[in-house]
């Protein structure tokens, strides 16, 4: 297998990317839908959360109320660390099973793992490529106020959650600029798909 990490703030277009990449081949793990599986209704992460943010969280369905544990965790980094204690080390048990079951079904895999907090998750790096799809704060806080009708305030809480883009780029292998149109970070994405296959065959 290819195993490559696919990071950038929030509203980059890091999940364009990814989601490109993927109609050309490759195997993409989302962690942002392991962290909604890991809370879907019975799990002890959900539990865990209602423990300890209140039982008002669980909808009448047994669902998360996500707009509410946003509102409670963004802009508040203490409660932002009680969060992530009990959500991230089941998404990186779940990431460990995908990327395991995505080489058994194909040795020869191209896995990317599109995850927003690379950074911030300090997680050990066994990848063999670092991607960072990058704009800066003030076009992807413009992005989340019209393609997701957040407020400025939320937009900009949510950023202010997340490390700077300096600090991303800091690890950066490859970046993928993606201040331009949807259509150039497309092409972008075409282009690194080639990369990332002359690379895989390279290694192989
Ligand atoms: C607080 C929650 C319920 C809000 O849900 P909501 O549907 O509004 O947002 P969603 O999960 O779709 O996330 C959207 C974006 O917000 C940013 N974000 C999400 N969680 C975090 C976090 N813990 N720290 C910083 N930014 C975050 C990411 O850029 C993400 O792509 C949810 O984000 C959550 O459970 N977060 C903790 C788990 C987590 O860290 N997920 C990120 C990937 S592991
Ligand atoms: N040049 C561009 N490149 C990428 N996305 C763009 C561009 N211009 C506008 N957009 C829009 O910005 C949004 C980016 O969303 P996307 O889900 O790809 O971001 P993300 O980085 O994965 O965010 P999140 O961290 O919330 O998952 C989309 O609505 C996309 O259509």
């Amino acid at each position: 297998m290819y195993l490559v990490a696919l990071t950038g703030g929030i509203a980059s277009g890091k999940s364009t990317v990814a989601k490109r990449l993927a109609e050309h081949g490759a195997v993409r793990i989302d962690a942002d839908q392991l962290a909604r599986e890991v809370v879907e209704p019975g799990t002890d992460a959900l539990q865990n959360i209602a423990n300890t943010f209140g039982e008002q969280l669980v909808l009448p369905d047994g669902s998360l109320d996500r707009a509410s544990l946003g509102a409670a965790v963004f802009g508040h980094p203490e409660q932002l660390v009680k969060l992530n204690a009990i959500v991230h080390p089941a998404v990186q048990q779940l990431t460990r099973e995908r990327i395991a079951e995505a080489e058994a079904a194909d040795p020869d895999a191209i896995i990317v793992y599109d995850v927003p907090l690379l950074v911030e998750g300090k997680l050990p790096h066994p990848f063999e490529q670092v991607i960072v799809v990058s704009a800066p704060d003030e076009l992807r806080i413009d992005r989340l106020i019209t393609h997701r009708g957040m407020s400025r305030s939320d937009a900009e809480r949510r950023i202010a959650s997340q490390v700077s883009e300096a600090e991303r780029l800091a690890i950066a292998d490859i970046v993928i600029d993606s201040t331009g149109t949807l259509a150039d970070t497309l092409t972008r994405a075409d282009a690194l798909w080639l990369t990332l296959r002359a690379q895989a065959e390279a290694k192989a």
